[in-house]
């Protein structure tokens, strides 16, 4: 879409974002493949994880408060899937699971810049609760995305992921509407990563984060193979527990961090299996392992987690048949960048066009209080929004007259009568002198 020379996003004018928030609508009501039952956010547990269920512990276990803290992101750390060993006695600061996701997001905005091409569509395997997509939300708008696709085998993880994405791109909302950036759509689907889908390849970049110990090896080969032979993502990033880190936790030799844990691979291995990718996928090139989570005294361990940075060389496409979609789409949400600011432009567009027309007549003028005043309903101002429904009905009637009060420096003032939103004018007011401040704000902005 927009190559910029910083790198650094680009601004997009009016229309481009109208019509985006338009696809975007369109795109939501797009019927799902399934719904999902809703997982309980309370009660979940990844199955992955290896301890009881919540619910027949005792009251008072402080376990209990751990791992809740760990996975929704309550009391002081925002982690959602961190490993039991390392958390246990909060190794890391910040948590693990934090740290791998700031180096995606690093990586990543590296890669946008040495490449100067936005990351469009990012696809994130093995997603579990989703704690990436929520962590890289905020650098949507300066990495360029407008898609993102998430995909994992378990229907819980994926519910408890929908919620909490949900949860935090609401919390978030006022923050991410201020964001100079284009509008996310991210869909989420169930599936099996052994199996390539066509939606799934030729994306801009593909994230896997501690997923392939959980599946047994051939088949983690399997899988990775397959990304960087079928899929062909320009960048892919995946990462895996370093098994010799283990002895920070005070485990024991061949000891896994998880019950769910297939294998676990010591740093030689990791380094090994990546030369043997570059060899066979010589269109990619391949870093030497990356290190991840470092804990005082152990530098000669290297980093609790080991990823691997593969970047495509070569411009190609993948040969998979477009008809090969063996996911099911099972939810959809709009990460909403940008919002704020077309809204702002937009409504001072429609009151510009709206000022033109009105009549201050005297014969209208309110005569209460202390300055004789025009009353009108900010629907009739609205009326002149030059956008669809879909983005316009997103518009708060008293958002927009606070946002005219501003581009008028004030001289507009809210007034809502009988429940109708509406702005009064004062009789010291001239049409001339409103249009002249909001074009000189304007100007300023
Ligand atoms: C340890 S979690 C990691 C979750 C997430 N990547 C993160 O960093 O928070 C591993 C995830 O891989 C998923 N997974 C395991 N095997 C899978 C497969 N064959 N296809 C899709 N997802 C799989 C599990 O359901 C689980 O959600
Ligand atoms: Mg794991």
């Amino acid at each position: 879409m927009t190559d910029v020379g910083d790198g650094w996003g680009s601004p997009y004018d009016d229309q481009t974002y109208v019509n985006a928030y338009d696809q975007l609508e369109i795109a939501l009501l797009e019927p799902l493949d399934r719904v999902l039952p809703l997982a309980n956010l309370e009660e979940f547990r990844p199955k992955f994880k290896n301890q009881q269920n919540p619910r027949q512990k005792k009251k008072g276990n402080s376990g209990d408060a751990e791992w809740k803290d760990a996975i929704y992101g309550f009391g002081t750390t925002d982690e959602s899937d961190i490993d039991d060993h390392e958390l246990r006695k909060n190794y890391f600061q910040p948590p693990l699971q934090v740290q791998r996701n700031s180096f995606v997001k690093n990586t990543l905005m590296d890669f946008k810049r040495s490449t100067q091409m936005d990351i469009n569509r990012l696809g994130i395997m093995g997603c579990g609760e989703m704690s990436l997509e929520r962590g890289l939300s905020e650098f949507f708008g300066v990495f360029g995305t407008i898609n993102v696709l998430s995909v994992d085998i378990d229907q819980d993880s994926l519910s408890v992921g929908q919620q909490l994405l949900q949860k935090h791109l609401t919390q978030h909302g006022d923050i991410l509407s201020c964001e100079t950036g284009l509008p996310v759509l991210m869909r989420s689907y169930l599936g099996d990563i052994l199996e390539p889908d066509h939606r799934f390849a030729d994306l801009d970049a593909i994230v896997s984060l501690e997923v392939v110990e959980h599946i047994p090896l051939a088949d983690a080969k399997k899988f990775v193979n397959n990304v960087l032979g079928i899929l062909l993502p320009r960048i892919f990033i995946f990462s895996t527990p370093n098994h010799e880190y283990n002895a920070v936790f005070g485990m024991k030799p061949g000891e896994f961090r998880h019950d769910d844990h297939k294998f676990e691979m010591e740093r030689k291995e990791f380094a090994n299996w990546l030369e043997e990718l570059s060899i066979r996928f010589p269109h990619y090139r391949i870093d030497p392992p990356h290190f991840i989570g470092m804990t005082p005294g152990y530098k000669n361990l290297s980093g609790a987690s080991q990823a691997a940075v593969c970047r495509l060389q070569d411009d190609l496409n993948t040969t998979l048949p477009q008809e090969i979609t063996p996911y099911e789409s099972v939810g959809h949400v709009a990460c909403r960048l940008g919002s704020r600011m077309v809204a702002y432009n937009l409504v001072r567009q429609a009151f510009l066009e709206w000022v033109e027309k009105v009549d201050l007549c005297p014969t209208k003028l309110i005569n209460e209080g202390f300055l004789p005043y025009w009353n009108f309903a900010i629907s009739n101002i609205l009326h002149h929004l030059h956008a669809p429904i879909s983005f316009a009905s997103t518009i708060d009637e008293k958002v927009a007259i606070k946002y005219i009060q501003g581009m008028t420096s004030h001289k507009v003032h809210m007034d809502c009568v009988n429940g109708i939103n509406g702005i009064a004018i004062t009789k010291s007011q001239t049409k001339t002198d409103l249009i002249a401040t909001v074009r000189d704000n304007a100007k300023k902005i």
